[in-house]
């Protein structure tokens, strides 16, 4: 059975989110990784003519399937102001938020596959009283009363082909995310991750590794007691569930080749312990991902790249990465399901 298309976001469409768009679909009009854009008919007309492509074309979820080959796909999403390249609007905010929700509406009525979202300012987005910390957490908001019988998150991945970490906390700042570890977290997290990697990413018998705190994860307390107090009774509740979990492993020697053969997932404790070692791996090549929610939901590793924004400068892998590893989550969460 054909699967429905995903819809991507507009992102903000002073960044570098609409160009991406039509260099990924140029890159997969052929390979049945179908989407429809919720963007700005107009803006994406004006950079197909630049680009030499055929004219993106409005229609319904239903109707990409039939066109994607020709023409990218578009369900139009009026900007009030013309964006202008690395000079984001405020006024233009509404239509950001009012494209993720339509996305988002459209994924739970199975009208779309799921949501990859385009790069969002969220410095831009705060400034007009958007009270989420990103997408992340408003897809989550979005999607909290939909049905869902896997454990709920929302947790962050950020996957890469050689590795994939998960936040225990996410868009806080560090003294923010110290006091709000905890080994309850911890094994939320983890559980999260655990049912993920079977679900949607088709692992039968997935492996953990949680990351300590402290540098040598606390040399047996002398430089920190997180390890012994937070993440050792994690890890062992775990084991006791009959996971296949390491920890706490000391946070600067677990990212190298050998150490990540030997997990499929490291679970982090904030943000930048998580982020660092992937998208110095594979910047271009990693996807960020939330776990726990009803819907699939992927984006691009990088942000709105304001300094580049509309001078053809931007590399659209992470975005296509992103599209495929979301065709590839709908169909393992369907043969798991179903
Ligand atoms: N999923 C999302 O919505 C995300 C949004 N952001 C937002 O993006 C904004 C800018 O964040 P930054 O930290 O500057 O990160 P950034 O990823 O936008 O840019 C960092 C550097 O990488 C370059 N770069 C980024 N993407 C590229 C691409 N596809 N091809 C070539 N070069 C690329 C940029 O030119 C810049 O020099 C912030 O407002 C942040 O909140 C950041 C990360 C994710
Ligand atoms: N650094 C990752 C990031 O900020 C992306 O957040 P989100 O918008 O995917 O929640």
């Amino acid at each position: 059975m054909k699967r429905p298309p995903l819809a991507v976001t507009l992102g903000d469409p002073a960044g570098i989110g609409p160009e991406l768009t039509l260099r990924a679909w140029t890159a997969l009009k052929d390979r049945r990784h179908d989407f429809i854009a919720y963007a700005d008919l107009d803006q994406l007309r004006e950079i197909a003519d630049r680009l030499h492509l055929p004219a993106p074309r409005a229609c319904e979820p239903e109707q990409a399937g039939e066109i994607f080959s020709q023409a990218l796909p578009v369900r139009p999403v009026p900007l009030p102001e013309p964006a202008r390249p690395g000079h984001p609007a405020p006024a233009n905010a509404a239509a950001v938020i009012a494209s993720i929700e339509a996305c988002v509406r459209d994924t739970l009525a199975g009208r779309t596959g799921g949501v990859v979202t385009n790069p969002i300012s969220k410095a831009v987005l705060y400034e007009q009283g958007f009270r989420f910390p990103g997408h992340t957490e408003f897809v989550a908001h979005l999607t909290a009363h939909a049905a869902w019988d896997g454990p709920r998150g929302p947790m962050m991945m950020l996957a890469a082909p050689e590795l994939k970490t998960v936040l225990v906390t996410i868009h806080l700042g560090l003294r923010g995310a110290l006091d709000a570890l905890s080994t309850e977290a911890i094994l939320h997290t983890a559980r999260v991750t655990l049912a993920a990697l079977r679900t949607d990413f088709g692992l039968a018998s997935p492996r953990l590794a949680i990351a300590g705190l402290n540098p040598h994860a606390g040399e047996g307390g002398a430089l920190g007691r997180e390890e012994i107090e937070m993440v050792a009774p994690a890890v062992e509740t775990l084991r006791a569930e009959g996971h296949d979990v390491a920890g706490p492993m000391p946070p600067d020697t677990m990212f190298h080749a050998e150490a990540r053969a030997r997990y499929d997932a490291a679970v982090c404790l904030y943000h930048d312990q998580g982020l660092i070692p992937v998208k110095t791996l594979n910047f271009h090549g990693g996807v960020n991902t939330t776990l726990g929610l009803p819907i699939i939901r992927t984006s691009p590793d990088h942000g709105t790249a304001f300094d580049i924004a509309g001078r053809g400068l931007a590399r659209a892998d992470s975005l296509i990465a992103a599209i495929r590893l979301a065709s590839t989550m709908a169909e393992n969460r369907q043969s798991a399901l179903t």
